[in-house]
């Protein structure tokens, strides 16, 4: 066995790239498969509120820490008609949804779902149907959530029972317009035009608002670059945010290259920064556009039939991937490289919350319980908080088949002045155990309090009962140096390290 080199990581607490957005510790409920109904809505459930809500899965979302939910698709936004969504439940229209090849009972819509996410405390992101519909759908939506009274739609919200407005801050011009399966897909000139004039209208009745455009569905797409400068230049003086959506899985059992799937999230997000940076630079653009990776994921998408090999049912499983403690070391991973670019991403999506390649499951009638993959996200949004830190990584190379060369030990670490507290999250994508010496010698003060591990060969998929044992397990780090911490972590790993610390003056 190769002695692996000593890794070293050097942080510093004035040494940051700025706060980290709370919204990149955001989720997604899309009306597909059972996210919504025996997902997170359930009448008759025993835990079901008097909303029909399930109150064991809004304990385990509580659990999770997600701060903002993205909200009705994905996919299923590009044909849906909000305004079946609304108004006394039993005159609701049964549609045929395309995306997912499903009949939407509309049972659950804007007035189910906003009380839901607003008694979670969870900021909702609302995206719009720009594949069948358009301007005119899009303004109405906003003019329903957002103005106070004494329009048509305004009023029709009050008369449906919400007497103050939603005041929804985010919203999405539609989602992957770029990807020829999505209903209503069109060019890149074509959708940026749309974007750009759903954009001033959806601003001319509220402001306030934020908006997200459409970026790439996947980094391979052959449109990736063009799509985005397309509608950047046509549409950049009115959105604020280009998303970005990516999903990783094992590839031909190279398990080393789906250990470095942070590594291309990395290329992606600088890619795309780029172009971004690139465009502000041609057109004279001064405000800074910032990225929304609204939709990322561990997702064994090459197992998916695909939806034509789907029957028409109400609520039926799609896409319930089952995972291992393996795909919980990679998500951890990619949250990982989130945090490495706070500066420029803001808002960030595990999709999906419930059911649907989610980190939450549950039985009809039955249990919730959690996946592998909650318990490194639930750690995150937990520890990191406060400013992302730079850190200077002295680490192996690690060979991989897709990516090429990429970093053993990828590291993020956060600091937050106010609470006193930091947070190193360190993956070890090697089959060697690898030693770690953290350099911490700007911090007046540090402890550690608390490290935990997620390792990948704990155990494999797997279905309920797990909770309990697919946790995070502790580990040993030594603080006896001053100023340094040195542990080991175990071979293809991903740990978190939390401290209570003091920056000096
Ligand atoms: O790579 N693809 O071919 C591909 C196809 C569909 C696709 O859909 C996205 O993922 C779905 C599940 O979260 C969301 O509804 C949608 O936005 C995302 C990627």
């Amino acid at each position: 066995m190769p002695t692996p080199r000593l890794t070293t990581v050097v942080i510093d607490p004035d040494h940051h790239r700025g706060r980290i957005d709370r919204r990149l510790f955001g989720s997604f409920v899309e009306h597909m498969g059972r996210c919504v109904y025996t997902g997170v809505y359930e009448p008759g459930h025993p835990a079901a509120d008097e909303n029909g809500f399930r109150t064991d899965v809004e304990e385990l979302v509580r659990e999770l820490g997600v701060t903002l939910l993205r909200y009705p698709g994905g996919n299923f936004v590009s044909g849906y008609d909000w305004t079946d969504g609304i108004g006394p439940r039993e005159n609701r229209p049964r549609r045929l949804d395309l995306a997912w090849r499903s009949i939407e009972t509309n049972q659950v819509g804007t007035d189910e779902f906003l009380p839901w996410a607003a008694a979670l405390g969870v900021e909702p992101m609302m995206a719009v149907n720009l594949g069948t519909a358009g301007v005119n759908q899009a303004a109405a939506l906003v003019e329903y959530c957002n103005l106070s009274e004494g329009t048509a739609w305004s009023d029709l919200r009050r008369a449906n029972g919400a007497a103050k407005p939603y005041e929804i801050g985010l919203w999405c011009l539609g989602n992957e317009m770029d990807g020829p399966w999505q209903t209503g897909h069109k060019s890149a000139a074509e959708y940026a035009a749309l974007a750009n004039e759903a954009a001033k209208a959806m601003r001319l009745v509220d402001p306030g608002i934020e908006l997200v455009a459409c970026g790439s569905s996947f980094h391979e797409m052959p449109t990736f670059g063009y799509w985005e400068s397309t509608v950047l230049e046509q549409a950049g003086e009115n959105i604020d945010y280009i998303s970005m959506h990516a999903y990783y899985e094992e590839f031909d059992a190279d398990r080393a290259s789906f250990l470095a799937s942070a590594a291309s999230m990395d290329t992606f997000i600088d890619g795309v920064v780029a172009t971004i940076d690139a465009v502000a630079a041609r057109t004279r653009r001064r405000k800074q556009i910032n990225v929304s990776f609204d939709e990322w994921n561990v997702w064994y998408q090459s197992r998916f039939p695909g939806t034509e090999a789907v029957a028409i049912d109400i609520a039926g499983p799609r896409i319930e991937d089952v995972y291992s403690t393996l795909d919980a070391v990679v998500v951890g991973d990619l949250l990982s490289s989130l945090i490495n670019h706070a500066d420029r991403v803001k808002i960030g999506c595990l999709a999906q919350l419930v059911n649907v390649i989610a980190p939450i499951m549950t039985e009809p009638a039955g249990p919730a319980w959690k996946q592998a993959t909650f318990h490194p996200f639930a750690a995150v949004a937990q520890a990191a908080s406060g400013h992302s830190l730079v850190t200077r990584v002295g680490t192996s190379e690690f060979a991989t088949r897709r990516y090429g060369d990429v970093p053993t030990v990828a590291v993020s670490a956060t600091h937050d002045p106010e609470t006193g507290q930091a947070a190193i999250f360190l993956t070890n994508r090697s089959e060697y155990p690898a030693e770690v010496e953290v350099t911490h010698r700007g911090f007046e003060s540090w402890s550690t309090t608390d490290v935990r591990t997620m390792i990948a060969d704990q155990h494999g998929p797997r279905d309920r009962d797990a909770s309990a044992e697919v946790g995070l397990v502790s580990l040993a780090a030594d603080d006896s140096t001053p100023g340094r911490t040195v542990l080991t972590l175990p071979p293809q790993s991903w740990t978190v390290l939390r401290a209570d610390v003091a920056a000096a003056d």
